[in-house]
């Protein structure tokens, strides 16, 4: 990704957080990525680390309509995903996305429901889903913006995304065209090595 593009996206995020008066903490943790993709619109997010603890994890996120995070699991966190703002399709498969569908139970804002491998579920303000390691997710807005939470246990980024598609990387290669707005998670990862 440009770096051009992710200060804007930057801006575009904590314009929609401010609108909705989600204030960020001082020093957000940004996390901006394409998933190495290079099609930013289509598949990307914006990502803050709220807090990361070794036995908990909170972020904030944005995206805006039709733009996916792809199909991915988690060996060892356990999340929901929630909705602070805005509507979210999330399609969940109890295994990887390739096996035979097969229904299971999957917690909805609290409440079991049984649901086929493959499903979307749509998710309005204030609803979330509880992912446990292993169902893979992929999530879009249905809504122009979307403020999404991430409630979870531990998160290594580094070591815990299992993608479906092999061509995916977590973290963005950056062509620094401007000045970066801010630093980010990925960014900081690059200065330790
Ligand atoms: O787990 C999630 C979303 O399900 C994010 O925290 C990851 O960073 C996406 O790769």
């Amino acid at each position: 990704m440009k770096r051009s593009q992710i200060n804007t996206c930057i801006q575009e995020a904590k314009k929609c957080f401010e609108k909705h008066q989600w204030a960020l903490p001082p020093d957000p943790k940004w996390d901006v990525t394409d998933f190495g993709l290079g099609d930013f619109d289509n598949k990307g997010l914006v990502l803050i680390n709220l807090t990361e603890e070794l036995e908990y994890c909170e972020k904030l996120m944005y995206a805006k309509k039709n733009q996916r995070t792809p199909a991915h699991c988690h060996k060892k966190k356990k999340e929901d995903i929630i909705v602070r703002n805005g509507k979210l399709a999330v399609q969940v498969w109890k295994g990887k996305p390739e096996q035979k569908p097969v229904d299971f139970q999957i917690k909805i804002s609290g409440k079991w429901a049984l649901i086929c491998s493959g499903d979307t579920i749509t998710l309005n303000s204030g609803e979330r889903v509880t992912l446990i390691p292993g169902v893979y997710h992929e999530f879009y807005p249905l809504s122009d913006q979307c403020i999404i939470g991430e409630v979870s246990t531990a998160n290594d980024d580094l070591n815990d995304n299992f993608f479906v598609n092999p061509d995916i990387g977590r973290f963005s290669e950056i062509e620094e065209d401007e000045p970066a707005l801010v630093t980010l998670v990925s960014d900081r990862y690059d200065d330790k090595e």
